[in-house]
């Protein structure tokens, strides 16, 4: 999927949220443990009840990893049903990878190849030749770690260079920004840290930024929407928990949808006011 095809759907559905499926089997509810597959089938229900007001699916691998061989099923029958069942979504692999060329061109292989996910997180600590290899393929995309919604994000992201001033992230944004194009790399931006933004878009105006921590993490949409959208939305705000787990009970998919709607119906009237709508 291209910006262009991107930002369609996310004028057609009125909506730029990114639905994270961090599906902890012991938080899924218990009926569905008699499921051949539970994961799957929460993600199914997941996905059929949100997929009109969802632009993006995040899995985060971790969630599925825990479990073994039986995850990493679960991990590729929700990528393939989503890319059947639902051809207009982009799908992320939350992998958080980074590694030497040769092995990064492994982890672009398993998630391009293997797995069919447009786009998969990597972290920027090793540099360029660790970011590369996934730069290769047509229409698929790397997510690369700015500016993280964590408390830890204080560890290092803001150092400052004593002669410029310039702050660790605003580094990571302008020099991996010449690596690859709008066409192939977003960042992520924690909605923790909208604060942030305004500066940020003066730094990479055009890349699409994925933005975690709505919902749970208490990140506001609006203080995000106000400083990141571009004149391409230019932005994926990504809520999980906030969303999968609105209900353990039988009607946990339904009350899912209701809490996608809030926050979809808030971003439409944001994109109504931008006049990208
Ligand atoms: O890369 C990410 O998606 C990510 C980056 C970041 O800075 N903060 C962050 O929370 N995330 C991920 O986004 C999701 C947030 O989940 P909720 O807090 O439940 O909405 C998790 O899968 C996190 O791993």
């Amino acid at each position: 999927m291209n910006t262009e095809q991107l930002f369609e759907n996310i004028k057609r559905k009125g909506s730029y949220l990114c639905v994270g499926l961090d599906t902890d089997i012991r938080k899924i509810p218990r009926y569905l443990l008699d499921a051949t597959d539970p994961v799957f089938a929460f993600n199914k229900e997941i996905v059929d009840a949100t997929a009109d007001v969802a632009v993006a699916y995040k899995p985060n691998l971790a969630f599925y990893e825990m479990l073994g061989v039986q995850g990493w099923s679960s991990l590729e029958k929700t990528v393939n049903y989503i890319r059947y069942n639902h051809p207009d979504i982009f799908i992320i692999a939350d992998a958080k990878r980074g590694d030497i060329g040769n092995t990064a061109s492994m982890y672009a292989r398993a998630f391009f190849d293997h797995l069919d996910f447009d786009a998969v997180t990597v972290a920027p600590y090793m540099g360029e030749d660790s970011v590369k290899p996934f730069l290769t393929y047509l229409d698929r995309w790397i997510v690369l770690l700015a500016l993280t919604s964590n408390k830890g994000a204080f560890d290092f992201q803001f150092m400052e260079d004593k002669a410029t001033g310039e702050k660790l992230f605003e580094k990571v944004l302008k020099t991996s920004s010449q690596w690859g194009t709008t066409e192939n790399m977003m960042y992520v931006v924690g909605a923790t840290k909208a604060e942030e933004l305004a500066g940020i878009r003066q730094i990479i105006p055009n890349h699409f930024l994925l933005v975690p921590g709505v919902g749970a993490q208490g990140g506001s949409l609006s203080e995000v929407s106000k400083y990141g959208m571009n004149e391409q939305c230019g932005l994926l705000v990504n809520s999980s928990r906030a969303i999968i787990y609105a209900s353990d009970g039988e009607d946990f998919a339904e009350k899912a949808r209701e809490n996608a709607l809030k926050v979809a119906a808030e971003m439409k009237e944001i994109l109504k006011l931008n006049k990208l709508i």
